[in-house]
């Protein structure tokens, strides 16, 4: 028998929007490209300002509307070919089909906008290194389902994994372990007892983490070790029912910086970008411009990244950290790199308390904090009264909330600088130095 079509199922499917055409005026920095239509806006993922594209509406808004690329009716001069061949699905990577150069005059208006109340265009430099082949950490997800094995990268806007065969913004040696680790993992008969898999490559070479879900058979383990030989790298797991990896002083990795030697625990946080990390705390100091007589707090220090290269030309430095482990290995560095005129603190800068350790006299205080930006701590900074402020931001919305706090408070911004730190992808990270305004001089 036939079965009458239900009403109200049948009016609940929306037909598909009719696919329109679009001249693209703007991009996002996300990488959206930005069309109007009388006077709303369209967001179409893919498209390059300048160009005439085809596109079709998938999220209609009150305010805005989402478009999914069609078709390039004309191309920009700026469009290039993604070298990677992952590039349309995997969400890594945001600016590979825009030339290198656009992608920097993209992130540098975003980021004039940001800071548009407390900065000058004039104020902003770029500090940039290698467009490919930088990336020194990766972490790969790993999915059974069945028969099927995924290793790779979230999809864009999705949770599922792009198996990836090649990724080459990953540092030479990092990439070519793409596939044999790829071939090795679908082939291992425990795949189900594997978590994720963190690539590193540092000074002491490249290490691979394994992220354990249940416990492996030595058997098993036994092959990862050679296939660890085979292919030169070391080899950790972490267990279960471990949170961190238990390592000993003497298993620790290392990577030089500034002439200092920086010990840390594979899976603690370190700068990505091993080249742009050396430029960086390069110009950190030169913007610091330190003398013998400066007394400098190093805020979110970390491992001492900064801390050292600052005490090679300050009078004493004092870092603070949130994560004790991390303060351990800092206090270790400093015993490393014989610096005596360093003092470490554990605390929690989004607690105004923990100002309390901190002695008078400071001159110039240093932050690097994660995304959420230092707005707690700000105050603090403010009564120490430092002539200088150097700021290292991942998200510039923090920052310029935050900077707009200390001018509102006697400072002023005096250099900004890009800091090409993620090149093909939409991380902008900035360092902003601030004067005490000239009214506020001690
Ligand atoms: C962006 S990293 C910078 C680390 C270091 N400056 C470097 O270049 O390697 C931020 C650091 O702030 C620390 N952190 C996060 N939240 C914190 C908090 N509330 N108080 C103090 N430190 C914190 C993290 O553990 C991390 O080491
Ligand atoms: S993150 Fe790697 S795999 Fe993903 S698009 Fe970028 S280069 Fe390709």
């Amino acid at each position: 028998m036939k079965r009458k079509p239900n009403r109200r199922q049948v009016s609940k499917v929306a037909s598909p929007s009719p696919i329109s055409d679009y001249n693209i005026d703007g991009l996002t920095h996300e990488a959206k490209g930005v069309a109007r239509v009388n006077g709303k806006v369209v967001f179409i993922d893919g498209a390059l300002p300048g160009e005439q594209v085809s596109a079709q509406i998938t999220k209609p808004g009150r305010r805005f509307d989402e478009a999914k690329l069609v078709a390039i009716l004309t191309p920009s001069n700026d469009r290039v070919s993604p070298k990677c061949a992952h590039y349309e699905k995997c969400g890594g990577c945001r600016f590979q089909h825009l030339s290198y150069p656009m992608q920097i005059e993209s992130k540098k208006a975003w980021l004039n906008n940001q800071l548009r109340n407390i900065s000058s265009q004039e104020a902003l430099s770029v500090l940039q290194g290698r467009e490919f082949g930088y990336r020194r950490r990766a972490r790969l997800s790993l999915r059974v389902k069945g028969q099927s094995i995924e290793l790779g990268f979230k999809e864009k806007s999705s949770s599922s994994i792009v198996d990836i065969k090649q990724c080459p913004v990953l540092t030479a040696s990092l990439e070519s372990l793409i596939k044999p680790i790829n071939r090795f993992v679908k082939t291992c008969p425990e795949v189900s007892k594997l978590g994720h898999i963190e690539l590193l490559e540092d000074d002491n070479g490249v290490s691979v983490l394994v992220r354990l879900t249940a416990g492996l058979t030595a058997t098993i383990k036994d092959q990862w070790h050679a296939f660890a030989v085979a292919h030169g790298f070391s080899l950790y797991w972490q267990e279960a029912n471990e949170s961190k990896v238990a390592l000993s002083a003497l298993e620790m990795r290392r990577y030089d910086v500034a002439d200092t030697r920086i010990d840390f625990h594979p899976q603690d946080f370190i700068q990505i970008n091993a080249e742009m990390n050396q430029k960086m705390v390069s110009q950190a100091v030169a913007w610091l411009n330190l003398s013998a007589k400066d007394l400098v707090l190093d805020l979110f220090c970390g491992a001492g990244n900064f801390t050292f290269a600052f005490a090679q030309q300050a009078k004493s430095v004092i870092g603070i950290e949130l994560l004790p482990s991390m303060v351990e290995n800092a206090k270790r560095n400093q015993h490393l790199n014989g610096l005596e005129n360093v003092n470490f603190i554990a605390a929690d800068l989004t607690k105004r308390e923990s100002a309390s350790d901190i002695p008078k006299g400071i001159t110039k205080v240093f932050l690097d904090p994660p995304r959420a930006g230092a707005f707690e701590f700000l105050p603090n900074i403010i009564n120490l009264s430092p002539d200088k402020i150097l700021y290292v931001s991942c998200n510039a919305s923090t920052l310029a909330r935050d900077a707009e706090f200390l001018v509102a408070n006697g400072y002023q911004v005096d250099k900004v600088s890009l800091m090409e730190m993620f090149p093909q992808t939409a991380h902008v990270e900035t360092m902003m130095l601030l004067q005490k305004s000239s009214k506020q001089k001690r």
